[in-house]
């Protein structure tokens, strides 16, 4: 075998495993994973480095899978969307068998993994997202109703409460309104993208807001959604895991989100193809920054708690 045969062969297998991570959807779980990393590192709970990690991992394979049985379910219309046609089921470089396999065998390992390293209700928190995901979401909602990212974002609104419950076996305020923050962003988040995609899913006949509803109306409940959101994203910083970075990061960052959002829902449809949907595009990419932020914040707040360099509590402010 020549040189140039063992670096082409070399070379396709890199490529082969890049085809699987890629069924993972790393990009957009990275952001997941990380909201499940400050959910258990945030917890008044203190966790084994070690049992930490796993568990993150154990989230975050878990995560994967469920991304992987999304590429499954949906490679029809993910061929049709220029967005996803290059993804690695419609591209022909993993076949469907492969896929399912992947994601069935990764659900399975991901939710036994976390039961034995942490406890019952994590793993039965991450199975249940796994679930709704892949099949309320995915298999159900997102083709019959424009409702589907409403509802169906609970999935990606769970991980942190699924950290949480690592670090302290149950549910509490705490968890339940990190949910609330990343449920009530996800419309904005989705539909923000939806209006500048909108072709791509008019031609996979998926009925998301802008396509069943139109321009408008999905500009208008962006706008309310912003609204809804940012008392809820300010409660979080009155629980114990708020303090003075979060309570400072989300007044700024919810002013913000509230402005952008305003600035969207003024628009037309015209205004928004003339020139090429740069405040939508905008309002996307700031959406991410926002909830990533969030959690840096809550991080952080933490940090300064651990150092016994803050009290507990939003009183910090004031
Ligand atoms: C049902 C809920 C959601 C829907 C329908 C949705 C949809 C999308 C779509 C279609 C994209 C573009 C991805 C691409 O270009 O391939 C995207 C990007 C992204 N989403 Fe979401 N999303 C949801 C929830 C979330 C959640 C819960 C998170 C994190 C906590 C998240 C984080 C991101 C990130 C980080 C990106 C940018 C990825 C990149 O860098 O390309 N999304 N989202
Ligand atoms: C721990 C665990 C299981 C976490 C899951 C988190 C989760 C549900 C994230 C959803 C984010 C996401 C990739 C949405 C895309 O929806 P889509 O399928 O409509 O987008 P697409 O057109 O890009 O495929």
């Amino acid at each position: 075998m020549t040189d140039a045969t063992y670096i082409e062969q070399a070379e396709a297998k890199d490529a082969e495993f890049g085809d699987y991570i890629e069924l993972l959807k790393p990009r957009v779980m990275r952001l997941v994973i990380f909201t499940a990393a400050v959910g258990l590192l945030v917890a008044p709970v203190p966790v084994h480095p070690v049992i930490a990690l796993a568990a993150i991992l154990c989230i975050a394979v878990g995560a994967g899978a469920s991304g992987a049985l999304n590429m499954w379910w949906d490679a029809d219309i993910d061929r049709v969307m220029g967005r996803t046609k290059g993804r690695p089921i419609p591209s022909g470089r993993v076949t469907e068998g492969e896929a399912l396999a992947v994601g069935l065998g990764l659900s399975g390992l991901s939710v036994v993994m976390l039961g034995l390293f942490a406890n019952l209700l994590s793993a039965a928190l991450l199975a249940f997202t796994i679930f709704f995901y892949a099949v309320v979401y995915t298999m159900w909602l997102k083709r019959s109703t424009p409702q589907n990212i409403v509802i169906g974002g609970a999935a990606g609104a769970f991980p942190p409460m699924i950290g949480w419950a690592v670090a302290t076996g149950g549910v509490s305020v705490e968890s339940v309104l990190m949910f609330a923050l990343i449920f009530l962003w996800t419309p904005p988040h989705f539909w923000a993208l939806a209006l500048f995609r909108n072709e791509d899913y008019v031609a996979a006949k998926v009925p998301m807001m802008p396509v069943s509803r139109g321009g408008r109306s999905t500009r208008r409940q962006i706008f309310v959604y912003a609204l809804v959101l940012a008392p809820a994203a300010l409660a979080l910083g009155l629980t114990e895991i708020g303090g003075p970075v979060y309570g400072l990061t989300a007044l700024v960052l919810n002013a913000g989100f509230v402005a952008g959002a305003w600035r969207v829902s003024r628009r037309s449809g015209a205004a928004a193809e003339a020139d090429g949907f740069r405040a939508e595009k905008r309002f996307f990419g700031y959406s991410i920054l926002y909830l990533f932020l969030h959690f840096v914040a809550l991080l952080a707040d933490a940090g300064l708690r651990a150092l016994e360099l803050a009290p507990t509590g939003w009183p910090v402010l004031i």
